[in-house]
Parts: C-alpha cells; sequence; structure tokens
C-alpha cells in the first residue's frame, strides 16, 4: 500500500522524524546540546539588545581555547599562512617576506610545499608521507620505541579517527565497547549511529576518578552474562570530563586486562600535553607501556588518537589528528585504509598543523625562544586557572571536586537541594541540568550537566573548562559563587 509520502502528487516531507535512521535519532552529544544551544540563541539575543542579566555569554561546555581568546602560537600561524601563499616563498619576495616571518617558519613552508605540492590537492588518503614520517619520529622519540608511519593515519580531527575505527569493529549490534563513566559523548554518540553496546566501567570519584581492573572485570563479565560480545575497551588518559592521569602501574594492569580478555585497547590521548603535575603525575603513552612489557604482548591490538585540538595548540577549527595503529591485521589495515580512501583525504592544513604539533622549533632555532615563551605561559595559565576554579567549586555549599591532573576540565558533584531536584522533576530535567539552565540563564556561564557524561545514578555533577580569559576569571567565579548561593538559598529544604 503507497503511504502518503509516496504517492507522487504528495506534498508531504519524504524524510521525516519517523523514517529517518533511528539510530541517528538516539545519538546525543551533550557537549553541544540544549545548553550550548540555549547559550548561542542568548548571544544573539545579546547582540540584537536583549537585555539579561550579564553582558557575555561564556561558553564553558568546550574546550575550544581560542574561542575564549587564547592566542594561536605564531610560528604555527606563519608556516600556515605562508603555504596558503607560495609567492611569498619565492626568492624575490625573500626581502619582504622576512620583515613580517622567521626564517625558519618560510624554510618550513617550503619544506612542506615541496612534499605537498598545493595545499588545495587533495593529499594521500592516509595522509602526507612526510608528515606521517614526523609523527612517528615523535611516537619513537616520546616513547623509546620505534614506530612506523605505515600504521599511521591522519585524521580531520581525533573524532574522525575514533568514529572510524569503532566502525571497523562493529560487526554487529551485539558487540560491546567498554567506555568510562564518566565518559567524553563522542564515544556514546558514535555507538549509538553504529548500533553498538556501550559497556560502560565506572571511575572512581572518591578515588580522584580511578579505575580498578576488577571494575573493568566487572563491566566484561556482566556484558557478557547478557550475551554482549566485547570487543574493545576506551581509556581516555588524560581523563575527559574526569581529568585524572594515569599511573604506570595501572596502565600495565589495563594491558594485561585487554590481553587477558581479548578486547582491543582505543587509548585517547588527546590530552597528553595538558599535564599538571608532571612530577606527581606525568603522561605515559599506553605505546610505551606496552612496549616496555615484552615479548608476550607481541600482537597486542592497539589504536592511539592524538589531536591539534588540545594541548597549548588549540588549533580545533582546522581539524587535525591522527592514530597510531598497533599489533592490527594488515588485512584490517587495508581495510581502515579503503574507508580513509572514500572521504578522500583529511584537510592539508589540519595535516599541516599535526606536523607542526609534533615537529615544532627546537633549540636554536630562529623561533624558537617565542615558541617557548608562548607555549610555557599557555600552560602556566592553564595550571593556575584550573586551581584557582578547583577551589571556587570547593568553596560552594554541596559542592566537591577533584583537581585536574590533565586536560582542561573540571567536573564538580553537586548536592542539590530537595526542592530543586523536585523542580528539575516538574521542568522534565535532569537534576543538574536543571542546575545548568539556571546557572546559563543567571550568569551567561555555560556548562556541561554530568548527565551528558555519564555518572553514578543519583549523583549530579557539571562540568566547566577552566579556559575563560584570566583577565575576567575573577569575575567568571564571582558570578557563579553568587549564583550558587542564591540557587542553593531559593531551594533550601
Ligand atoms: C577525549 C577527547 N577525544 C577526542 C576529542 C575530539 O577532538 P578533535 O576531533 O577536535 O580532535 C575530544 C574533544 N574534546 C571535546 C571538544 O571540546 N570539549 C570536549 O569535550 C576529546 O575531549
Amino acid at each position: 500500500m503507497l503511504t502518503i509520502s509516496n504517492t507522487p502528487s504528495s506534498t508531504a516531507k519524504i524524510l521525516t522524524g519517523s523514517n529517518m535512521n533511528p539510530r541517528v535519532r538516539k545519538a546525543e552529544y551533550a557537549v553541544r546540546g540544549e545548553l550550548a544551544i540555549r547559550s548561542e540563541a542568548i548571544k544573539v539575543e545579546l547582540a540584537n539588545g536583549g537585555s539579561f542579566p550579564f553582558q557575555r555569554v561564556v561558553g564553558c561546555n568546550i574546550g575550544n581555547p581560542q574561542a575564549l581568546d587564547q592566542k594561536p602560537i605564531t610560528f604555527f600561524r606563519q608556516v600556515a599562512s605562508l603555504v596558503e601563499y607560495p609567492d611569498l616563498l619565492k626568492d624575490e619576495n625573500r626581502e619582504i617576506a622576512l620583515k613580517l616571518y622567521a626564517s625558519d617558519a618560510i624554510d618550513r613552508a617550503k619544506l612542506l610545499l615541496a612534499n605537498i605540492g598545493s595545499i588545495g590537492a587533495y593529499s594521500h588518503s592516509q595522509g602526507i608521507p612526510l608528515i606521517r614520517e614526523n609523527v612517528a619520529r615523535f611516537i619513537s622519540d616520546r616513547d623509546g620505541f620505534p614506530a612506523d608511519p605505515s600504521k599511521i593515519f591522519l585524521t580531520q580531527g581525533a573524532s574522525a579517527g575514533v568514529q572510524l575505527t569503532l566502525q571497523m569493529i562493529v560487526e554487529h549490534p551485539n558487540v560491546g565497547i567498554m567506555i568510562p563513566i564518566p565518559q567524553y559523548p563522542l564515544y556514546t554518540a558514535t555507538l549509538a549511529v553504529l548500533d553498538a553496546k556501550p559497556v560502560p566501567y565506572y571511575l572512581d570519584e572518591s578515588k580522584a576518578w580511578g579505575l580498578t581492573t576488577d571494575e573493568l572485570q566487572r563491566s566484561y563479565d556482566e556484558a557478557a552474562k547478557n550475551k554482549i560480545e566485547t570487543r574493545a575497551l576506551v581509556i581516555i588518559n588524560p581523563g575527559n570530563p574526569t581529568g585524572q592521569c594515569l599511573s604506570e602501574e595501572n596502565m600495565r594492569e589495563i594491558v594485561e586486562f585487554c590481553k587477558k580478555n581479548r578486547v582491543i585497547l582505543l587509548a585517547d590521548e588527546v590530552y597528553q600535553t595538558n599535564i599538571y603535575q608532571p612530577e606527581q603525575r606525568p603522561f605515559h603513552s599506553f605505546k610505551k607501556v606496552l612496549k616496555s612489557m615484552g615479548a608476550e604482548y607481541e600482537g597486542f591490538e592497539m589504536i592511539s588518537y592524538h589531536s591539534i585540538s588540545k594541548g597549548m595548540i588549540g588549533e580545533c577549527g582546522r581539524r587535525g589528528g591522527y592514530f597510531e595503529c598497533e599489533g592490527l591485521d594488515q588485512s584490517i589495515m587495508n581495510e581502515i585504509y579503503k574507508i580513509s580512501s572514500i572521504s578522500l583525504c583529511p584537510n592539508v592544513q589540519g595535516q599541516i598543523m599535526v606536523d607542526l604539533m609534533v615537529n615544532p622549533p627546537k633549540k636554536g632555532d630562529p623561533s624558537y625562544d617565542l615558541y617557548k615563551q608562548e607555549y610555557d605561559a599557555i600552560y602556566f595559565s592553564l595550571i593556575k586557572r584550573a586551581k584557582k576554579l578547583e577551589e571556587m567549586f570547593n568553596s560552594l555549599e554541596g559542592c566537591t571536586c577533584n583537581s585536574a591532573d590533565g586536560a582542561m576540565y573540571l567536573f564538580p558533584q553537586v548536592r542539590l537541594p530537595k526542592k530543586a531536584i523536585a523542580a528539575a522533576e516538574v521542568a522534565g530535567k535532569a537534576p543538574d541540568q536543571f542546575y545548568c539552565l539556571a546557572l546559563l540563564e543567571a550568569t551567561g556561564v555555560c556548562m556541561v550537566a554530568g548527565s551528558g557524561f555519564g555518572q553514578v545514578e543519583g549523583t549530579a555533577h557539571f562540568r566547566s573548562t577552566f579556559l575563560p580569559q584570566p583577565e575576567l576569571f575573577d569575575g567568571f567565579c564571582a558570578g557563579i559563587t553568587k549564583f550558587h548561593a542564591g540557587f542553593m538559598d531559593k531551594y533550601r529544604d
């Protein structure tokens, strides 16, 4: 029987909410969900003269440093602008170019273009070979173990790499992928679209968001009881939204867990340079830990992800990153290449930024001093703002907040009064979503509710970046403090 939308004369929409891919409809990405959408609407209302009890919206919902006035690293932008306009690299223009550009930026741009041709051309689908060689060198220098450029794929941000590799693993709807709770919702959203089963393991807030293999095994065994075939374990280290940084010993235990239970390790390491207690909690890559565990781990299957969006770089909008495959069968690598080639190639400026990330100016280079000065200024400012925000959250009634060993976020727990929870229910919102919406309307500060990352049943959290501009930070903290006191009074039991 023809449905209304099939009859030629019908004016009904062909694609509707009821016949679209239900897995797309099921996917949720809280980082840019209701709160972010409302904050964008408020920005427009403010620009059109709307009146709010604040002058500006402060986007603390997303780790997007340059949206909050973090300055880009000069050397990176010099190279990026030179490759966009190769005439500047001609000998006849060298004198003019040197008035604006460091000589090593000019040399780097020339080297890149000698290997790329034009940045307007499609590149190799796996990424520009020279850049993959530089990524391999970066990895081997970092870890002390060799890396193979042919096992590295450059991507449109780490997101694209995560989505592509999960797509490879999810054979059928009963495939399980272990994800941390709280987790970064790229994972739950991608698993929803792929129709896979998220297999949650809980980080322990009372132990600074620690992870135990007992909890991993509990999670795995529970899934197995439900006939879920768990194929991979996602580890985000340093954690998002939780900011913890794993110890080497804990990482070895995790590798052992994966080997014992035959799951592929997916190591999301995009915050590997956002390490704020380098002495007590240095970053170790899973590649290094794995390779230091000896021959019995030969053939262990792992994929590690990195990105230009984080660290002190924050070039989020350029969409650059990579993943390194370890222990995957060559036939699988060929399939990953095939899938990559369907999208032709990652954008070339994003690839160039990956090269700059893994191969920045070195001591003695003309740009090194400025690079180091800019890098350190961002790094120490992040440490200072993280500590200030953590102290502020811990000063709020009913709030406790673990410190951030890494990443860009704090994830405080807030114990809301019963009246607030009841009001949230009436509003049809999760309690922490209700709190964050009220915070946004009162202060212009946009956070993400803990319910968007997953949390222990009955708890309420929210995630905030510590990225607001240093000169606005005290006002930002004061606004939240004032709002919180008012909210708690309004709903006091
Ligand atoms: C753990 C983690 N993995 C991957 C990504 C994807 O990064 P790119 O695709 O940009 O390389 C992010 C981005 N962080 C998001 C974006 O900003 N705030 C967040 O929580 C992330 O936090």
